[in-house]
Formats: C-alpha cells, sequence, structure tokens
C-alpha cells in the first residue's frame, strides 16, 4: 500500500501531500468512501458543512480506527471540513463549529476548519476568524485556514488587529489549465501552503494529447499524470471519487515524477479555465458598488 508523505504546516502541525475529496459524495455512501479510502492509503479527507455528508466521513474514520487500535491512531488521519458563506460571522460560524466538532466527537478533534470563501463582508470575515481562533485554543481544531481566497482576502485576513493564528493552507481550483501562478507564490510566501481541488479538471481534460502521451511514457492514466503535475507543483492536490476501484489508482503516483520540462509543458495550458466557482475575485467592501 502507497505510504502517503506529509508536509509541515504553520501551525506546527503536519499534513498528508494528498487528500481524498468528497464533494458530491452522497452522505450514504460517505462512511464506506471514507473507510476504504483509509483502506487504500488515503490519510487526508476533505469535506464540508455544505457537502452533508461530514458524518459520514467522520464514521468511516471511526471505523478504521476502531478495527486495529493497536496499529491505527487518531494522529494517522488529517480530516478537514469548511464553514459555508451563510455561516460567517462570530456567533454563526460558533454555532456552525459546535455542530460540526459534535459531529466529529466520535474522533475527537477536527484536524483542519477552513473558511470556505471570503464571500460576505469585512466583519463578518473577522468574525469567522475570531470564531476559529477560540475553537483552535479550546483544542477541538487544531489548524485553521482558507479556501478561495484571492491575494486581497489574505492581506485583509493578516492585517486584523487580533490574528493570533495566519492561516495554514489556501485551497484553490488548481491544474494545468489554471495555474494562479501569483495567488500561489503570495500565498506560500506568507507560509500558507496550498491545496488544490478539482484537480482532475472534474474529468473534462482527460483525453488532453499531452496527458495521454506522458500516461504511455509513465505508464500511468491521465488522472494520474494530472495528480502527479499537482503534487510535483508543490500542491497537495484533493482528488474526489465515489468508485472504490479509483481509489488506489488514484494514488498510484508516488513512483514517478514529472520533469521540470514536462511540468512547464502542462503550466503552458493555462487559460484561466475554471470548472468550479470562483470566489477569489469578490470584492472586498471598498471595492462594492453603491448600486451593486
Ligand atoms: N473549496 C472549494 O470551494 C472546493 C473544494 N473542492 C474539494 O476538492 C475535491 C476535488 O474536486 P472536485 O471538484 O470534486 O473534482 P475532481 O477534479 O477531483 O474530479 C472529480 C470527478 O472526476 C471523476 N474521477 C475521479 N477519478 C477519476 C479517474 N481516475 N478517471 C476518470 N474520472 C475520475 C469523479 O467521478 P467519480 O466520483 O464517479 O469517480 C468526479 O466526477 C472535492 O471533492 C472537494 O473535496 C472542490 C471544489 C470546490
Ligand atoms: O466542492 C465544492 N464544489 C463547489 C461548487 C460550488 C460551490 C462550492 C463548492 C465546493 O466546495
Amino acid at each position: 500500500m502507497v505510504s502517503v508523505p506529509e508536509v509541515n504546516l504553520n501551525s506546527g502541525k503536519v499534513i498528508p501531500t494528498i487528500g481524498l475529496g468528497f464533494w458530491l459524495t452522497p452522505e450514504d455512501q460517505a462512511a464506506n468512501i471514507a473507510y476504504e479510502g483509509l483502506n487504500a492509503g488515503y490519510r487526508l479527507l476533505d469535506s464540508a458543512r455544505i457537502y452533508k455528508n461530514e458524518q459520514g466521513v467522520i464514521n468511516g474514520i471511526a471505523r478504521w480506527l476502531a478495527e486495529d487500535p493497536e496499529h491505527r491512531h487518531r494522529g494517522d488521519v488529517f480530516y478537514t471540513t469548511k464553514i459555508y458563506d451563510t455561516e460567517h460571522g462570530y456567533s454563526e460560524t460558533k454555532a456552525a463549529l459546535n455542530n460540526s466538532i459534535e459531529k466529529a466527537k466520535k474522533i475527537g478533534y477536527i484536524d483542519l476548519v477552513l473558511v470556505h470563501s471570503p464571500q460576505s463582508n469585512y466583519e463578518k470575515r473577522h468574525g469567522t476568524w475570531m470564531a476559529l481562533q477560540e475553537a483552535v485554543d479550546s483544542g477541538k481544531v487544531k489548524s485553521i485556514g482558507v479556501s478561495n481566497y484571492g491575494i486581497k482576502h489574505i492581506k485583509e485576513l493578516l492585517a486584523y488587529p487580533d490574528l493570533k493564528f495566519k492561516p495554514v493552507i489556501n485551497q484553490l481550483e488548481l491544474h494545468p489549465w489554471l495555474t494562479r501562478t501569483k495567488l500561489v507564490e503570495f500565498s506560500k510566501s506568507q507560509g500558507i501552503a496550498i491545496e488544490a481541488y478539482s484537480p482532475l479538471t472534474h474529468g473534462k481534460k482527460l483525453n488532453d494529447p499531452d496527458l495521454v502521451r506522458l500516461g504511455k511514457k509513465y505508464s500511468k492514466s491521465p488522472a494520474q499524470i494530472l495528480i502527479r503535475w499537482s503534487l510535483d507543483k508543490g500542491f497537495i492536490p484533493l482528488p474526489k471519487t465515489v468508485h472504490t476501484a479509483r481509489l488506489a489508482p488514484n494514488l498510484d503516483v508516488f513512483d514517478f515524477n514529472l520533469t521540470n520540462d514536462e511540468v512547464k509543458l502542462l503550466d503552458q495550458k493555462d487559460e484561466d479555465l475554471k470548472f468550479c466557482w470562483d470566489p477569489t475575485v469578490y470584492p472586498l467592501d471598498n471595492e462594492k458598488r453603491e448600486d451593486a
């Protein structure tokens, strides 16, 4: 079985370098996919409050841990959830966190809570961050971060007068057709690691001739080439599948590397193409038009 390497976060914790995504994984399948994902070697599981499958993912983790308590420990697994836009604000986020922490009771704590996107306003984003900082102080959440934050949203957050914990992660849509070089470099320059969502382009680019050619060269599938590109860029990719037969192949990417030239060739496909939403461009309060 593949053993996934880890990298350091600015919180002093470590995170696996690849994770399993759970967007659109139905709640009644989430426990089994989480359990089989852990059996296949995944150690990072990425849920969110809006995915409506947090409990399933946690049940799958708890089942896997309980099966072999001598060899499997809570610290072997990294569980992420996210606070959605409609739950921004101090009291709203407190309530959301309490609910997610309650769901996670079986596994003791949540490794990472992300602000799902910056789509609210300064006061609400700030209140959310204060509530997240308190959750870290309580020990129920180990690290906190952001998702879909643009450079301006990160700068705003880093300037909070009562900032105690910097974000450990910025989770962004990233693949060769969307490389976001400036945002990635700025995040990294602030000690913020990058998670790549939609790393498989929702399956839309798997027939790309360069992916097919590189797949033949390395005896890998185009999906595995995309995941390897993400790893070679220093991202933490989060491929999603509900098919157990795809779990192991999507993780079987640690026995080869793309060359620098091959990474650059794939980088050149960048055309700012998004398969998901793009809150990184969401206006700050002072950018909002009166009549908008
Ligand atoms: N923070 C945010 O705003 C966002 C976060 N995310 C996170 O990132 C994760 C991944 O992104 P996501 O948008 O789901 O998209 P992905 O790029 O991971 O694509 C998932 C799609 O690819 C298919 N697929 C998986 N493996 C293969 C394979 N080997 N060959 C062919 N097709 C394959 C899946 O189908 P099937 O399931 O049928 O196998 C599914 O339809 C999410 O699940 C979520 O955890 C995603 C979007 C936004
Ligand atoms: O995974 C996700 N897919 C999405 C699509 C639209 C809005 C949020 C999300 C996710 O978090």
